[in-house]
């Protein structure tokens, strides 16, 4: 199966580097991008082939990853959709841009052509994304089972009904960047108490992780994070007096503020 890739950014290079760490032979993809710059470089990274344009690519692709940004996805879609088009069956396109439904994408398409949505996030780099997917009406079994096969080398993959992609693109797409933004305030935190910040932000990472893995255990059989909050929380001891001035400051409703702006901004791109 031959993959191109359209756009060679992070997120792209992320889904590249993992597949072929995964096993995928590097020589099969397809890279473009619009400068010239980051293409090349990936494709010598990775093993793939430059193509000359996003439609040289479209013609030689099995599956197309749509890899740019949302503002500019129209603009590649109309440099594409005739190729597309005419290959019918024999090509699928699976986005993974923000915001961008299925619904709009055809109509930039000007068809119903065989097309996906996705939305990784940022620890594909280190093989732990949580990605959604979910395909049209006209994707066949085996294309979709080959993008997830794809997405499942940068970690695991859920089946998601569309409706549901902004609060997901929320919950697991933007939610990166605002656990690196607690990471950052407890780094600054440790400072003010007189550790350096980085080796700060590197303990409090490691106690995110531990706490992210115990989570999933637990959720697993069962449990609930307040079932874990209370197994920390000795009685009058330092965490119930954390806990109560994080809630005094605003902490749960500030995440939910952020959930509600990320959703807001989700369906304004569409
Ligand atoms: N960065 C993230 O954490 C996540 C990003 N996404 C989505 O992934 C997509 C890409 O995001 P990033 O990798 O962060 O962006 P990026 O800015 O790192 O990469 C975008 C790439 O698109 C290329 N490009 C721009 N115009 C083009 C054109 N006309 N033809 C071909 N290539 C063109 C650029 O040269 C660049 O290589 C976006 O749609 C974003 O919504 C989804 C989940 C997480
Ligand atoms: O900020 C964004 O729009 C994209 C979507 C999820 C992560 N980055």
């Amino acid at each position: 199966m031959r993959i191109g890739f359209i756009g060679a950014g992070s997120m792209v290079g992320a889904i590249a580097r993992g597949a072929v760490a995964a096993g995928m032979d590097g020589s099969s993809f397809l890279f473009s991008d619009a400068r010239g710059v980051s293409a090349p470089a990936l494709a010598a990274e990775v093993g793939g082939t430059v193509a000359s344009s996003n439609d040289t690519l479209a013609w030689q692709a099995d599956l197309i990853v749509l890899g740019v940004k949302p503002q500019v996805q129209s603009a590649v879609i109309a440099e594409i959709r005739s190729t597309v088009k005419q290959r019918g069956q024999e090509v699928a396109v699976l986005s993974i841009a923000a915001g961008r439904s299925l619904e709009s994408m055809s109509r930039d398409f000007g068809a119903t052509v065989p097309l996906m949505r996705a939305m990784p996030n940022v620890n594909a780099q280190v093989g732990a994304s949580v990605t959604a997917l979910c395909p049209n009406d006209v994707v066949s079994d085996a294309q979709c089972e080959a993008a997830r096969s794809v997405l499942e080398t940068v970690g695991s993959v859920v089946d998601i009904e569309e409706k549901d992609f902004p609060i997901f693109t929320a919950l697991a797409g933007c939610s990166p960047a605002w656990f690196f933004q607690m990471i950052d305030a407890f780094g600054r935190a440790g400072v003010k108490y007189g550790l350096k910040k980085a080796q700060s932000v590197e303990i409090a990472a490691a106690a995110m992780l531990g706490s992210a893995q115990l989570m999933l255990k637990a959720a697993a059989e069962g449990a609930n994070p307040s079932t874990l909050i209370d197994q920390v929380t000795s009685p009058g001891g330092s965490t119930i007096a954390g806990l109560l001035a994080g809630e005094e400051a605003g902490l749960s409703t500030a995440i939910v503020r952020a959930v509600d702006a990320a959703v807001g901004h989700d369906h304004r791109l569409g």
